[in-house]
């Protein structure tokens, strides 16, 4: 196939098949080769050959029960009321496994056995024969078929295995896979950080899936975008693995050179897939060897490996691919998508009222955070423009439906104090999670009306009676028997650059010519404070730079001050501080949990009470600045 001045958008599926058909022409192996190994390696590795028993597990008949072998016809009619005697000479003695003794065909455990003051046995119950005998195969038969030929062996398989005569078995190798870094920004990770130097955080990651999904993994050192050396790296590798991923330059850029040098060394299969992220990807094979071309974006790179070179290596060892389990949940919010391509969107997903829900994480290629905190992935096919909030879609699951039942979801305002709380749960219950998502205090309202969090986090200002969120509860869930807890009261303020270089003093500062300010989302309820200030005092909010530039955290308006992008956003002290800014303070204000009253009892939220009643907690809060905790967990409705 020709390369096109421009990508293609081939369907995952047609491109998979494409990798494959382009593979086998160019002489690429279809397996890997067999090995045998001793029981004690083979775990993971997958069987090249079926196992045969043989032979049987039991290999005799075998008590199962610590009683006596008794012979079954000797008890014919025994009851409680006519019990039978056992002689010595009848019964042997024996524990759990022994073989059972010649001419005895059944067991009784010997809680059931009452001995007179001559030996005799006294049986109150009839037996059946072979009753608690274990018999030769009950558990596998010799010359029966224990495992298939391409089985992913798991330590059940291997005792199995053991039992059943084997000590060896054949398996395919590890397939090896080596992973290029290329990019002349890329730097190993431990490198400084410094303008234009991107660390090499993809081949850690490529590396460390590859060895998950049962490979062995090498990476090169970095390549520089230089097609020569690239080429004459992709050829090294290819003839030392079975898998070649070469990391970035696979787009259209003037240093992009991946589905180039490609093409020149082999067979170029395919060049953009219908997939995001991950739709630069290139897929070929040099030298007999399949090459797979990985975009640089993280998420982009590692979502490529679980759709294009995960089925490929569980091919070349002769097994299927793992497939994760799938969940139904209902979509928290709206989800627009593009005609024409796979989104793979990262979901968290908590359980409320009985029903799973799906939030969906931010969806940048380069949010890798979004992968670190997803539970689930949601796959919007090609065909559809998305998903309407409240639709029920399929999930597949990144985490135990254990863990995700029992995770608390927050949605609201973001406050570091969240972020605190969620880490302490977890160091005091492993299985306890705090997911906390950022929509704004009124679009937490809304999500506790619509039954999708279990608490919303918020802080919203009523401009009329001066009250902080309750007179929103009343508008927003109407009629519901909501509880609100106090978490922190905590500072607002300009947060500003250190040495506050611009001279803030106030929010009338704010108007100066040159000034640039960052402003939260709507529903935000800093900005709910932002206009209540300007309103008092008379500024209209079109006198501001950048009113309408928005950043969703506190921590990102503070991030954005400190890479000196704008002079001035309203955000909590904390985050001044967490970035080292400086901070002009505006006002205190409660932060507030709301939640259902019946949700105060909910086990979900169980770990959450005791820590807002911990001093311990309490100081490490007030620790981050700008916290008053004195009415912390105190329920103020
Ligand atoms: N004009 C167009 N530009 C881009 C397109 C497009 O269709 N037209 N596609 C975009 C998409 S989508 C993706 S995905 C990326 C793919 O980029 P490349 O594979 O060419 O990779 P680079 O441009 O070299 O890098 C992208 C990004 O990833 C970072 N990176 C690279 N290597 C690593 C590494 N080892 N560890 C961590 N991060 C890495 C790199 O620094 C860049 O930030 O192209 C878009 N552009
Ligand atoms: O397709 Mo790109 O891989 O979205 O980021």
């Amino acid at each position: 196939m020709a390369t096109t001045p421009f990508i293609h958008d081939v369907p995952a599926a047609e491109a998979l098949a494409a990798w494959r058909a382009a593979c086998e022409a160019a002489g690429c192996p279809r397996r890997v080769e067999a090995v045998r190994l001793g029981l004690q390696e083979a775990v993971g590795r997958v069987t090249a050959e079926p196992v045969w028993a043989t032979r049987s597990s039991p290999s005799f008949d075998a008590a199962a029960m610590d009683g006596i072998a008794i012979r079954a016809a000797h008890t014919i009619g025994a009851s409680e009321s006519t019990p039978v005697l056992l002689d010595p000479a009848d019964y042997v003695v024996v524990d759990t496994g022994d073989p059972l003794p010649e001419g005895f065909d059944a067991v009784v455990m010997r809680e059931d056995v009452h001995y007179d003051d001559r030996r005799r046995a006294e049986l109150r119950g009839a037996v059946v024969p072979y009753q608690h005998v274990r018999l030769i195969g009950e558990d596998v038969s010799a010359n029966e078929l224990l495992l298939p030929e391409g089985h992913r062996l798991r330590p059940v398989d291997v005792a199995a295995a053991a039992a059943a005569g084997a000590v060896d078995v054949l398996v395919r190798r590890r397939p090896v896979v080596a992973v290029l870094p290329t990019g002349d920004e890329i730097r190993p990770v431990g490198t400084e950080p410094a303008p234009g130097v991107i660390l090499d955080t993809n081949s850690l990651m490529l590396a460390a899936q590859a060895e998950a999904a049962g490979c062995q993994a090498w990476r090169s050192d970095i390549l520089p975008d230089d097609p020569e050396t690239i080429a004459a790296a992709v050829r090294d590798a290819a003839a030392r693995a079975d898998l070649v991923i070469i990391g970035a330059g696979s787009s259209a850029g003037r240093d992009d050179h991946t589905a180039g040098v490609v093409e020149r060394l082999g067979t170029l299969a395919v060049h953009g897939v219908a997939v995001r992220p991950g739709h630069p990807v290139v897929l070929g094979a040099v030298d007999g060897t399949p090459v797979l071309g990985a975009p640089g974006y993280p998420v982009s790179a590692a979502l490529t490996f679980d759709i294009f070179a995960a089925p490929l290596v569980a091919a070349l060892e002769g097994a299927a691919p793992a497939e994760p389990p799938r969940v139904r949940a209902r979509l928290a919010r709206k989800l627009a998508s593009r005609m024409g391509m796979d989104d793979w969107i990262r979901v968290r997903l908590g359980r409320v009222g009985g029903d799973l829900v799906a939030t969906p994480l931010p969806r940048g290629a380069g949010v890798l955070t979004s992968l670190v905190r997803a539970d689930g992935l949601l796959v919007v096919p090609a065909a559809l423009e998305g998903h309407h909030a409240g639709e029920e879609v399929e999930i597949g699951l990144l985490r135990g439906v254990g863990e995700i039942d029992r995770t608390i979801l927050a949605v609201g305002s973001h406050d570091l104090v969240l972020d605190l709380a969620a880490s302490q749960i977890r160091a005091a219950d492993p299985g306890a999670t705090l997911a906390s998502s950022n929509v704004g205090s009124l679009g937490g309202l809304v999500a506790l009306r619509d039954g999708l969090c279990h608490v919303a986090g918020s802080h919203l200002l009523d401009p009329e009676s001066g009250e902080y969120t309750l007179p929103y509860i009343d508008r927003v869930l109407t009629g519901r028997d909501i509880a609100v807890v106090r978490l922190v009261h905590r500072e607002q303020g300009l947060i500003v650059a250190a040495g506050n270089p611009v001279g803030i003093t106030g929010i009338e500062d704010l108007t100066r010519p040159g000034v640039r300010y960052v402003n939260r989302q709507r529903g935000a309820g800093t900005r709910v404070l932002l206009d209540h200030e300007l309103c008092r005092r008379g500024i209209a909010p079109e006198s501001l730079s950048g009113y309408t530039r928005e950043e969703h955290t506190h921590l990102a308006v503070a991030a954005a001050i400190a890479a000196d992008r704008v002079d001035a956003g309203l955000g909590v002290l904390a985050a001044a501080r967490a970035f080292g800014l400086d901070f002009v303070p505006v006002t205190r204000e409660p932060y507030d949990l709301v939640l259902a009253a019946e949700t105060l009892d909910d086990p979900i939220t169980a770990p959450l009470w005791p820590l807002l009643a911990d001093p311990t907690f309490r100081s490490a809060v007030e620790a981050l600045g700008g916290y008053g905790t004195e009415d912390m967990g105190r329920r103020i409705r």
